[in-house]
C-alpha cells in the first residue's frame, strides 16, 4: 500500500493534490497521509482538526492522520470521530495507549502507534496488542525531505515476525525518506505500507509516482516471499 503525505504538497490546493492521487486504477493512493503537527511534540506547525474535517470532503481515499502532537489521549479521538480512516498517536506522547486505541476504535477508526526512530519496540509490544498500525518513523519526525534511517528495519523486521506468528494483528507502516531508492529495502524487511511525501509530491505526475512506488514495493515484497518460501522448504 501507498500513503502518499501531503505534507509535501501545495499547501494551497490541498484538495486539488489529493484528487491527483485519487483517481482509478494504478494510480491511486490507497491511503493519503496526514501529518499533524503541534509545534511542541515537534519543532514544527501544521494544520489541525479543521482542515482534516474539510480535506475529508475531498475524495473517497481513506485519510491516514499521523499525529505528532502532545496529548493525543485528548486530540485523537476528534480525528477519529469526523471520519479519519486511520489516526495514529505517538506512543512517546500517549498517556494511556491502550485506553486511547479502544477510544479511537468506538469512535470509528483504526487505531495507530508510532515509534520515533530510537524507540525501542519491545517496549510497546503488549500495547500494540490493541493497535491495527504501527508506524515506525524512519526519519525524526517534524520535516519532509530527510535522508532515510535504514537502521530502523530492525523493528520492522521483529513487527513482521511477531505478525507472522500470530502474535500481533496489525499493518506495519513506515514513515520519512521513502523513494525509489529506499523502498525495496523497506519491503524487504516486511512493510505493508509506505508513506511517501517527497517522492509523490516531488513528482511531477504524483499519481504515477504512486504507481511506480507500489510496483517496486511489491516486486521486492514477492522477492522476500520467494526466499522465506526457500527457508521453509517450500521454495
Ligand atoms: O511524518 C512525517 C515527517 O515527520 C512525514 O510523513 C514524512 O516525512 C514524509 O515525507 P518524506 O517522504 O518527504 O520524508
Ligand atoms: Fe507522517
Amino acid at each position: 500500500m501507498i500513503a502518499p503525505s501531503i505534507l509535501s504538497a501545495d499547501f494551497a490546493r490541498l484538495g486539488e493534490e489529493i484528487t491527483s492521487v485519487a483517481g482509478e486504477g494504478d494510480n491511486r493512493a490507497d491511503w493519503v497521509h496526514v501529518d499533524v503537527m503541534d509545534g511542541h511534540f515537534v519543532p514544527n506547525l501544521t494544520i489541525g482538526l479543521p482542515v482534516v474535517r474539510s480535506l475529508l470532503t475531498t475524495s473517497d481515499v481513506p485519510l491516514d492522520c499521523h499525529l505528532m502532537i502532545e496529548d493525543p489521549d485528548r486530540w485523537a479521538p476528534g480525528y477519529a470521530e469526523s471520519g479519519a480512516y486511520n489516526v495514529t498517536v505517538h506512543a512517546e506522547a500517549a498517556r494511556d495507549p491502550i485506553m486511547l486505541a479502544k477510544n479511537l476504535r468506538a469512535a470509528g477508526s483504526r487505531a495507530g502507534l508510532s515509534v520515533k526512530p530510537k524507540t525501542p519496540l519491545e517496549d510497546y509490544v503488549e500495547i500494540l496488542k490493541h493497535y491495527d498500525t504501527l508506524l515506525v518513523m524512519s526519519v525524526e519526525p517534524g520535516f519532509g525531505g530527510q535522508s532515510f534511517i535504514p537502521e530502523v528495519l530492525d523493528k520492522v523486521r521483529t513487527a513482521r515476525r511477531l505478525v507472522d506468528t500470530g502474535h500481533l494483528r496489525l499493518l506495519v507502516e513506515i514513515d520519512g525518506g521513502i523513494n525509489n531508492d529506499t523502498i525495496e529495502q523497506a519491503a524487504e524487511a516486511g512493510v505493508d505500507c509506505f508513506v511517501a511525501g517527497t517522492a509523490v509530491y516531488g513528482a511531477d505526475d504524483p499519481g504515477k509516482a504512486v504507481a511506480a512506488l507500489r510496483e517496486q514495493a511489491a516486486s521486492a515484497a514477492g522477492c522476500r516471499h520467494g526466499a522465506q518460501g526457500a527457508q521453509d522448504g517450500n521454495g
